[in-house]
């Protein structure tokens, strides 16, 4: 086991050659100048390169006295948020605490349930999430860079009124913990006009960079992780980023090796993982590539899939359809529990080979059998190691992924730290819903439906 996260990608090597490796490493150094130079495309958004060693130590206390508040008179904590205003937390609370974290006791977990809301517009989600509030005492952590994101607006909305007619506006004003801008927005006016408890998503550090603000700190505290570890994890995985050679600069390698991948056609990059509490480090990770690479008609499809669950779904496509996709692996190197396979008198299900050998061993040998089958069906194989899940390696992880995402989009040509796609539907979804000033749009689409 390493005592670091660490890339390797020698099992691609039949795919990639060493010359390949040297030019493109030429443009990974020099993206990185550009990068921390701050001279890019994108340059208002580089606050997270610096985040793990120069944060606001005195916001950062308040996050840990509001987490020890909402623990103390909280059964639930709402968390409203989208995309990169929720999917950092859930992915760290997820790799971090117990698998089904909402269900073992309170003695046990000693900390508040803790749900997600707002990242979707699903009115039978949020009736059933209101079943499961009956009865609890609960708080809501708010959390909008713009303050004007209509999914988490609306849940923000029925949650609050929830929260005031059960505890009235004052007591309720005292259990909502706004994220947001710290001077515009809707969110902001009403943090203020109310006297909620306000957390900053910092200028200069775009959503889906955020995870090391207060957007994933609050919610990550509450849940009982050490997020003080988490950030001394991001700030290792910034000193080797910043400060290393190419041949030690795992950051940079990632970047270098996907571009080189995608230049030879494969345009689809598969993050498989072989630990179900890892799914949503791929759902923050694919928001991180996905926004910041797939414009101007360019981009690596970021894809995920949970092994060795997909592999009775989509394992089919990946061993034998079109040849597209190169595939990285999270590979949590040491489990977090052990469970040995026990004998059994009589081997009816055929399974006595296995006993005395752990469950997790099973898990490994069926991971390298799988690269090895992928790999012999042409799909190039990168690894990402990770220790162990605890804060210090996942602090390294998000680092990792965001370093490298910045130098990739700078090689790819793009900037990295913009999103202007997104705003196509939400044009389309005010108009239809009648949004005062889309008079015209509506007028257009109304033709087409
Ligand atoms: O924090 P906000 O402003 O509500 O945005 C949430 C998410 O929505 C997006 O702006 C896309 O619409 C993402 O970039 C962002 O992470």
């Amino acid at each position: 086991m390493g005592n670091k996260v660490s890339f390797d990608y020698s099992r691609a090597s039949s795919f990639i050659r060493d010359d390949e490796v040297t030019m493109m490493s030429k443009l990974v150094l020099d993206a990185r100048d550009l990068l921390v130079s701050k001279s890019g495309a994108g340059n208002d958004f580089l606050g997270w390169i610096d985040l793990p060693v120069d944060y606001d130590k005195e916001e950062f206390g308040r996050i840990q006295k509001a987490a020890e508040k909402i623990k103390g008179d909280s059964d639930v904590l709402l968390v409203i948020g989208i995309g990169g205003s929720y999917l950092g937390a859930r992915a760290a609370i997820e790799f971090l605490r117990h698998s089904f974290y909402n269900m073992v006791s309170k003695e046990t977990r000693k900390t508040p349930e803790i749900y997600f809301v707002g990242n979707s517009i699903s009115s039978t989600y949020i009736k059933d999430l209101m079943d499961v509030l009956d009865g609890k005492d609960f708080s809501i952590n708010m959390i909008s860079k713009s303050g004007t994101t209509t999914e988490p607006a609306i849940a923000f909305r029925v949650f609050k009124k929830m929260l005031e007619d059960k505890y009235g506006k004052e007591e309720a004003s005292r259990r909502i913990y706004c994220t947001t801008d710290k001077a515009r927005g809707a969110l902001k006016n009403l943090a203020t006009e109310e006297g909620y408890e306000s957390f900053v998503v910092p200028d200069d550090v775009g959503g889906r960079y955020s995870v090391l603000t207060a957007v994933g700190l609050l919610p990550i505290a509450v849940s009982g992780a050490d997020i003080g570890k988490l950030m001394e994890g991001a700030a290792s995985g910034r000193e080797r980023a910043l400060n290393c050679d190419f041949a030690e600069n795992d950051a940079l390698k990632y970047a270098a090796v996907r571009n080189i991948l995608l230049r030879k056609g494969k345009s689809v990059e598969i993050v498989a993982n072989y630990e179900p509490s890892l799914h949503f480090v791929s759902e923050w990770w694919k928001q991180l590539y996905g926004e910041s690479e797939g414009k101007d008609q360019k981009g690596i499809y970021p894809a995920s899939v949970d092994l060795t669950t997909d592999l009775h779904s989509m394992g089919q496509f990946i061993q034998d359809g079109a040849r597209i996709m190169y595939e990285t692996v999270l590979n949590v190197e040491g489990s977090r529990d052990e469970l040995v396979m026990g004998e059994e008198p009589v081997d009816l299900d055929g399974l006595n080979y296995l006993a005395g050998k752990t469950v997790d061993f099973i898990n490994k040998s069926a991971m390298n059998g799988t690269i090895l089958a992928h790999t012999d069906g042409n799909v190039p194989n990168l690894m990402v190691n990770i220790p162990e899940q605890n804060e210090f390696y996942l602090g390294e992880l998000f680092y990792f992924f965001e370093f490298a995402c910045g130098i990739s989009g700078y090689v790819l040509g793009v900037n990295p730290f913009d999103q202007p796609g997104v705003e196509s539907y939400k044009r389309n979804m005010f108009a239809l819903l009648g949004k005062p000033g889309y008079e015209k749009e509506r007028e257009e689409l109304m033709k087409r439906l």
